[in-house]
């Protein structure tokens, strides 16, 4: 080894995950070829657009992707004139993981099935180490775009690599496979070319397949979504789909059409049909790719809202310059344009849809806390986004939509309720629900993150105010039918002064309900200001302070209520105005302020019960 050469480890996670990856995949090893030039094309589109904004040395002219399999050497090599990396890169890029950990894709591969596993390799960024399924040793040697020297970096798939000088003429990478005893198959240039028929025929690059000196395309690259519909069948859309956003599913709607007039684009978009194992949320921007005239620009364009980033697919124009840069993309109106187009054209999609129930659920389940941020943040769709909103609710089972409460809604009733908690379980059980349930009044019932905040923003739907049953109190005795709460009312009115005066510190109102049915007490966040599951959140994000005491509500028709009204004569209640806000607390699925405490008193009190 000559001395130039360093010997590096691989990062702590990297070693497991090429046990991993070479093992779980064995009978799936031909999607290294998919990985491999999925990488070299965008390596390629990549130097494009950097070259567009000055970075770096143009494409050169008939730019490809070269695979050149060499049956006397045994070796497969990989060659682009893409982007190249750096020395630093190489070693950020193939030597450790960036985007995520063995364990998340361990834990997914165990939970996938067999045909499921092979697009877990894309969705976890780790294709590159996919080469070790069919060799035992792998050169990498680049030169990046704009850069002067080479280097070579190869591995065993064991636990270190090596790096060292290299030569390379033009920018660009070669990747050389030393393929192992049983992986000879590859070495067949027709095995090859059905590989990439079957994965990576919609890659724009011409992907070449080199034998004996002669050069053949292996890939069509047509672009897709350039053909007219009528000559796509639905197994492209599907393929294509899958090598989009590495779904191994078909999607739950293509959106396919091309617009002439004001703006000139073709758009072939696919909402999916499954959530992909990286959480949507986590990533915030919609990644669907921009073209110009075939060719890739980027897919940081922001296509879309952030409420649509789970929608995946492409965008082609004709109406920007090949060379359109980062600050004009930013500002071009053409592309403000297109943005409306594309949303309005996907949310009258989702508008179709949405009349069969069954179909609109499986998109619903999927995606619709992501399409309620759009309620929350987007002031224009606001109101096209309440008609698409799907409710859990008191009264009917499956799923309801704010127009089917609103025909639902009783004789008397002003305001379309709700109540939003962390399960769709525990708020149906609440105790917040009683005095509605006993009035045949519907409550929509809200268990996503976001729940807390968009209501809010939203209003009103149809004229109707938008009320969270836990803020202010809520009057009950207008609506027609349903008795609400039966037995008679004890007087509390020497109680609550009491009940205040212990608990001032902690409750800012103390007052009777007749929203209560069988629970004793329960509690309200104050008029005005977050409703209790937004007070819960802040408290947990530590900014508890700014949300405002709770109310105490009691039901002065409860036993409970009705002995400790009698004992207000003699005085004595501050200890229980503790274990009644504690009660309330424990109902909302929270703590008592002692818990041991509360637990020794419901044990001596169940004792007591029991005689
Ligand atoms: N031929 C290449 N030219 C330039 N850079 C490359 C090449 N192949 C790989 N890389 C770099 O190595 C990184 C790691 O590749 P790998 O396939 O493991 O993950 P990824 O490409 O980020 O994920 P995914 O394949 O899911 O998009 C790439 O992101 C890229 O930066």
């Amino acid at each position: 080894m000559s001395e130039a050469v360093e010997r590096h480890e691989f990062g702590a996670e990297v070693g497991r995950l090429l046990d991993l990856v070479v093992h779980a995949l064995y009978s799936d090893r031909e999607i290294f070829l998919r990985e491999l030039v999925a990488n070299a094309a965008d390596a390629v589109d990549r130097r494009r657009f950097e070259a567009l904004t000055g970075g770096a040395p143009a494409v050169p002219e008939g730019a490809a992707v070269r695979i050149i399999p060499d049956k006397a050497a045994r070796t497969i090599t990989l060659s682009d004139p893409g982007i190249g990396m750096s020395k630093a890169e190489m070693a950020e890029n193939l030597g450790t993981i960036a985007r995520s950990g063995t364990r998340a894709f361990s834990q997914s591969l165990a939970e996938a099935g067999p045909a499921d596993r092979p697009s877990l390799i894309g969705q976890f960024g780790v294709g590159f180490y996919s080469a070790f399924m069919v060799a035992e040793r792998v050169e990498v040697t680049s030169r990046r775009a704009g850069g002067e020297e080479a280097w070579r970096w190869a591995s065993e798939g064991r636990g270190d690599y090596t790096l060292a000088p290299a030569a390379r003429e033009e920018a660009g990478t070669d990747i050389v496979l030393h393929v192992r005893p049983d992986a000879e198959e590859f070495l067949e240039p027709i095995r090859l070319r059905t590989i990439i028929r079957k994965w990576a025929d919609h890659i724009t690059v011409p992907v070449l397949i080199v034998q004996d000196g002669k050069e053949e395309a292996a890939n069509e690259g047509t672009a897709l979504w350039r053909k007219p519909k009528s000559e796509v069948s639905e197994e492209s859309y599907a393929e294509f789909y899958q090598h989009l956003g590495h779904f191994f599913d078909k999607p739950w709607a293509t959106l396919h059409w091309r617009a002439e007039g004001t703006v000139d684009f073709h758009a072939l978009l696919f909402i999916p049909g499954m959530k992909p194992f990286q959480p949507v949320e986590g990533e915030r921007e919609s990644r669907v790719r921009l073209h110009v005239r075939r060719m890739f620009i980027t897919d940081e364009a922001g296509l879309l809202p952030s409420w649509l980033r789970f929608v995946h697919g492409v965008v082609d124009t004709e109406d920007l310059p090949l060379n359109v840069s980062r600050e004009m993309l930013q500002s071009t109106p053409v592309l403000a344009r297109i943005r409306r187009a594309v949303t309005n054209r996907v949310l009258s999609e989702l508008r179709t849809r949405a009349k069969d129930a069954a179909d609109y659920a499986a998109f619903w389940e999927n995606f619709g806390p992501v399409l309620k941020e759009g309620v929350w943040e987007d002031a224009e769709h606001r109101k096209d986004l309440a008609a698409l909103l799907r409710f859990r609710s008191s009264a009917v089972e499956g799923w309801t939509s704010l127009a089917d409460y609103v025909s639902r809604m009783k004789e008397g009733q002003e305001a379309i309720y709700l109540l939003s908690g962390e399960t769709p379980e525990a708020l149906a059980k609440s105790p917040q629900l009683e005095g509605f349930r006993a009035r045949g009044v519907e409550v929509l019932l809200l268990s996503d993150g976001i729940d807390a905040f968009w209501p809010e923003r939203l209003g009103s739907f149809e004229d109707k105010p938008i009320r969270s049953i836990t803020q202010g109190s809520v009057d009950l005795s207008g609506i027609a039918g349903g008795e609400g709460a039966q037995g008679e009312a004890a007087d509390v009115s020497r109680l609550l002064p009491l009940l205040r005066d212990a608990l001032k510190e902690e409750v800012s109102e103390v007052r009777a309900t007749d929203r209560l049915v069988d629970s004793a007490v329960v509690l309200a966040a104050p008029e005005h200001g977050p409703d209790l599951h937004m007070q819960r959140l802040l408290q947990r994000a530590g900014r508890g302070f700014g949300a405002g005491l709770p109310v105490l509500e009691i039901n002065p028709r409860h036993a409970l209520i009705g002995k400790l009204a009698a004992r207000a004569e003699t005085g004595g209640v501050e200890e229980a105005a503790g274990f009644l806000l504690d009660l309330a607390r424990v109902q909302d699925g929270d703590s008592p302020r002692d818990p041991a405490a509360f637990a020794r008193r419901v044990a001596e009190a169940f004792a007591a019960g029991l005689g």
